[in-house]
């Protein structure tokens, strides 16, 4: 598979109160996305994940080392990375259509296309009957959907999704994973996930690499083969409950440390 995003050697450093060092968010960071795939971003909190995340989306740059798409250097805000955050940061003064529509808009696609657009794509994420409401009649989970839904009508060749389910509640939240499994199959695009829940990326992600903090690092990546789909019942394998165990083993001192 080829490399459609990557982190060379990349750190980060913010700024502290004066006198001190600062923060250490990433250190050394490198790291090869490959197109196509679901990459899960997984650790304790402060390891770095949306740190990176930033980075590849272009908010925010790398004190060392480079990001690169497509073998470029990234440098600033690329529309070739579409971001979905946890709060779902729509236009609530615009109807769903309209927030959907809006990347089309901005590259100038005339009114009748992108009204198709935004069609096709809230028919994608089962919003087709919602396009005149406006955010604030929404559930939650509708709205997340109506954020899917704008970022995948902008196009982006890699979506960056930061904990995008976190604020959803339980049974929500499956029913989210299982329709982004489902576009992202359809589609083919590129994702990278940021969680902190382990059945999370285990369900979803075809590789995981699982981050350590202070000063944030890799501390593994790894290969999950488990047979799709990654239903309830897949999740009672042993394969399932014995790569939980890994991952776990992995960030479990890092998890103590946060709660202590
Ligand atoms: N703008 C900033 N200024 C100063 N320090 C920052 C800034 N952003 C992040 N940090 C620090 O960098 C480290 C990594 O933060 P980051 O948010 O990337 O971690 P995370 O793994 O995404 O955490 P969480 O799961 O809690 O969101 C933390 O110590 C954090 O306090």
């Amino acid at each position: 598979m080829n490399t459609i995003l990557s982190a060379r050697g990349v750190s980060k450093r913010f700024a502290g109160h004066q006198g001190s060092g600062g923060v250490l968010a990433l250190d050394a960071i490198s790291l090869e996305v490959r197109e196509g795939e679901f990459l899960c971003l997984l650790g304790a909190s402060g390891c770095g994940k949306s740190t990176l995340l930033n980075m590849f989306a272009g908010f925010v740059a790398p004190s060392g080392g480079e990001i690169r798409l497509r073998d470029e250097a990234i440098t600033g805000i690329d529309p070739r990375c579409g971001m979905v955050f946890q709060s779902y940061a729509l236009f609530p003064w615009k109807t769903v259509r309209e927030n959907v529509a809006f990347g089309p808009k901005m590259k100038g696609i005339g009114r009748g296309e992108r009204r198709d657009i935004a069609e096709r794509f809230l028919a994608m994420v089962g919003l087709s009957g919602f396009a005149g409401h406006y955010p604030v009649e929404l559930s939650g989970g509708m709205q997340q959907r109506v954020t899917l839904a704008r970022c995948l009508a902008a196009n982006p060749e890699v979506m960056l999704m930061d904990e995008p389910f976190a604020a959803l509640d339980a049974m929500t939240r499956e029913v989210l994973q299982g329709e982004l499994m489902r576009i992202q199959a359809q589609s083919g695009k590129t994702i990278v996930f940021v969680t902190h829940n382990i059945d999370e990326a285990l369900v979803m992600a075809d590789r995981i690499v699982v981050m350590s903090p202070r000063p944030g690092r890799i501390a593994a990546v790894i290969d999950n083969d488990l047979p799709r789909p990654r239903d309830i019942e897949a999740q009672s394998l042993p394969a399932y409950a014995a790569l939980k165990r890994q991952v776990w083993n992995l960030i479990a001192g890092d998890l103590m440390a946060h709660a202590a």
